[in-house]
């Protein structure tokens, strides 16, 4: 039957090893839950093992060592040697395992092509009809042409309706003009758009006979096939280095009065005729699929990186020895404190939590985009709602869970040698892209108040916001019921939930009685509002997380991801347990239960933390840390990883000699005076 935990191996470090004995679980069957199946989990490993059998695509030396020029080029140049290789490596189909091949191979900083695969083909097969897709869609699947998704501007991101950047059509020549009239209205940030592109769908604002119709998404080429120079009325470039993710080009772009073809702008749902009339989508917001689609699969990316620092920083502290627990033994492995346990355990949770709910959200969003292409989208304001509270959600508190695993690193954890800082760097411009997060927790909002309306008419809502029209309990029963079900916990988040939209609904309504108008008084009550989005995005957090535990048939799994459970219901609910207390649902005896809950928990989760981390089956070629080596052998290869620099190639750097040796000799002449 062999180990329980699959990462055992002769030579690890013996502290390492010692955790992994201890698992209840085998990991190999946990990576079946957190990739949605077995077969995907097997994948994940053959894609790994392929890639470490072809020499190219190693590192050429760690990332942290290359300028941001060496990193876009190390970038292209894999994917170069990949492009040779993708069909035997990968099922080009699939999308989850090209994502692991990317992680594998070139990792989270980035790559030419990353726009490309992530939005331009997306956007292109939801909103291009056929003839367009056979023009550019299937030429793009090839790699003959590399494309971005342009739409936020510097002066307007959020507020799409704002776009400067106008396509006006001129119906003598049948043509679209795209202007950037103003230095704000330059396209700004989009991924790939500063260099590796040569087309781009750009997002401008409509005018037909001078009406302005809104945003809409426009196929424009950038640069010249061959030459890969900017072609006339184009200018573009670069926009600088960023907090990380430096080895993607993000660009600018300005548009000169430039002429495109009427049969350039995406016409799937909309169209303008020759004549210039404009014909409706069926739903006003499908040219915002794109953004849909990333939102829908961040949830994924987020747990990858929560789980890889956290992978990090657990391995790391089951060897690091430091200080003692009883004063007669040697020092503990810092993983003893409880301090460190409450750091980085409720953390794993989350990044399993995350994983869930996004299983579920991407199963909801492939229904919408099936259904979407029928013209048919009563789905859409659901699966909107959800994205925008879980995107904003899963990226702060991946935000948070990611810091704690760097700071739990101690020193070491700051050194790039960790790899968390580019982690974070990476992970925390999700709460941005697709939407700053303040923005779509407000989005969101929208949707509970339009349901909060409903139910205070009498109305039964349904779905997603089902429970606020569900018989709700004035005290909690956690503590106060023999049976140890979830359901008393998922009734009290519901509640705090419940009770937080109605109190955002009931202000915003007396605001709205008092003559304010809407979009003052939305303003005035916007903290409440998103208060209210972020407990009903946790709540479905929980719940999928619950629902994914009640599905598991094996035992041994099933308990060891009712152990994760009961921690994130307790650590979650101590987190916003204020909003209970307020109103006396929960009482400080029960919280004196849950705290005891959360710490008998730590307890549980202890003897199984590295497994837990180790599921995730995260190679070191896609770590990327020294801290997080599987083998757990960290100091000696600090030492090595520290050769690389650039600093140690001389004893003496030319400095010295410039300003370091006057410095001192002028101080030393100026002592003996
Ligand atoms: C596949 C793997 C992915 C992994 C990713 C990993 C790594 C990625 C690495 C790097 C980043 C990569 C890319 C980043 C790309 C970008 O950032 S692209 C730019 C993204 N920009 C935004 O997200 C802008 C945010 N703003 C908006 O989306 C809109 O402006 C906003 C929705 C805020 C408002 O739109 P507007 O047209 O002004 O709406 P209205 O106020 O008129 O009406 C709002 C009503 O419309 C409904 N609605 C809005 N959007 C949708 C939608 N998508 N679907 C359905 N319905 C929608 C909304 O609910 C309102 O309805 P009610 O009136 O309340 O009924
Ligand atoms: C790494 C990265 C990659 C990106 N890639 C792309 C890409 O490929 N393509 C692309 O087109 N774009 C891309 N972007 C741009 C990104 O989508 C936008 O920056 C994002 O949508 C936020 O818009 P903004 O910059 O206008 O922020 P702003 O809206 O200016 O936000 C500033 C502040 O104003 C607040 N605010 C704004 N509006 C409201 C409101 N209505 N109510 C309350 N508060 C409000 C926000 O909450 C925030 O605190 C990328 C950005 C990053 C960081």
């Amino acid at each position: 039957m062999g180990n329980l935990n699959k990462e055992i191996r002769d030579g690890d470090h013996p502290d390492i090893t010692e955790e992994r004995l201890k698992s209840t679980f085998d990991t190999h069957k946990m990576a079946a839950q957190i990739y949605n199946s077995q077969r995907a989990a097997d994948r994940r490993n053959e894609i790994t093992s392929a890639v470490l059998k072809i020499p190219e695509l190693q590192d050429i030396k760690p990332l942290p060592f290359l300028s941001r020029e060496e990193k876009v080029e190390e970038a292209a140049r894999k994917i170069g040697i990949l492009s040779e290789h993708l069909y035997d490596l990968v099922n080009v189909n699939d999308g989850a395992e090209l994502y692991h091949l990317n992680n594998v191979v070139i990792g989270g900083e980035g790559n030419p092509l990353a726009l490309h695969g992530v939005m331009f083909i997306p956007v292109l097969q939801a909103q291009a009809t056929d003839e367009q897709k056979k023009k550019w869609l299937y030429r793009a699947m090839k790699r003959e042409i590399i494309g971005t998704y342009a739409q936020t501007e510097m002066g307007h991101g959020s507020n799409l309706r704002k776009l400067e950047t106008t396509a006006t059509y001129d119906k003598a020549t049948e043509e679209f003009v795209l202007n950037s009239p103003t230095t704000t209205s330059m396209k700004w940030w989009p991924g790939n758009l500063g260099k590796s592109t040569n087309y781009a769908v750009v997002v401008a604002t409509l005018i037909i006979n001078e009406k302005d119709y809104g945003p809409h998404s426009f196929m424009v080429q950038l640069r010249d096939e061959n030459t890969h120079k900017p072609l006339p009325n184009i200018e573009v470039g670069d926009i600088g280095p960023k907090m990380a993710y430096n080895a993607t080009d993000n660009g600018f772009l300005k548009l000169n009065h430039l002429r495109i073809p009427r049969t350039n702008m995406l016409m799937k749902h909309v169209k303008v005729e020759k004549d210039g009339t404009y014909i409706k989508p069926p739903h006003a917001k499908m040219s915002y699929s794109a953004m849909v689609h990333v939102r829908a699969h961040m949830n994924n990316t987020m747990a990858y990186f929560l789980a890889s620092s956290l992978t990090i920083a657990v391995r790391y502290s089951s060897i690091r020895r430091q200080g003692h627990i009883n004063p007669k033994e040697p020092e503990v492995k810092v993983l003893e404190y409880q301090t460190q346990q409450h750091r980085l355990f409720p953390h794993i949770a989350r990044a399993y939590a995350f994983s869930f709910a996004g299983a579920e959200t991407v199963r909801l969003y492939e229904k919408v985009k099936k259904d979407m292409e029928s013209g048919e989208t009563e789905l859409m304001a659901d699966l909107h709602a959800l994205t925008s509270g879980l995107k904003s959600v899963v990226t702060y508190l991946t935000m948070q869970g990611i810091e704690q695993a760097r700071q739990s690193c101690g020193g070491h954890g700051y050194s790039m040698a960790s790899y968390i800082s580019e982690i974070y760097g990476i992970a925390i411009g999700g709460c941005t892209y697709e939407g700053e997060n303040m923005v779509m927790l407000l989005q969101l909002a929208r949707y509970l108040m339009k349901a909060a309306k409903a139910v205070k008419e009498g109305k039964k809502v349904e779905g997603l916001v089902g429970y606020l029209s569900a018989p709700d309990n004035r005290h909690s029963l956690i503590d106060r019921t023999p049976e140890k079900s979830y359901d008393t916990y998922l009734k009290t988040f519901e509640h705090i939930a419940r009770q937080q939209i109605f109190r955002a609904f009931d202000k915003l309504e007396k605001m709205l009685t008092s003559g304010l108008p809407h979009s003052e008084a939305w303003n005035k009550c916007s903290v409440e509002l998103t208060r209210a989005s972020r407990l009903h995005t946790r709540l479905f957090i929980a719940q999928a997380f619950a629902r994914r535990v009640h599905d598991v048939v094996d035992f041994h799994i099933k308990e060891a991801l009712d152990d994760l459970l009961h921690l994130h219901l307790n650590y979650e609910l101590l987190d916003v347990a204020s909003y209970a207390l307020e109103d006396g649902h929960l009482c400080g005896e029960q919280m004196n239960f849950i705290r005891s809950e959360l710490y008998r928990s730590l307890g549980k989760i202890r003897p199984n933390a590295v497994s837990y981390v180790d599921a995730w089956e995260l190679s070191d070629m896609e770590l990327r840390s020294v801290l997080g080596r599987r083998d757990g052998h960290v100091y000696e290869n600090l030492y090595k990883w520290a050769q690389n620099s650039s600093l140690n190639r001389t004893d003496v750097l030319p400095v010295f000699e410039k300003y370091l040796k006057p410095l001192m000799m002028s101080a030393r002449k100026n002592s003996k005076l």
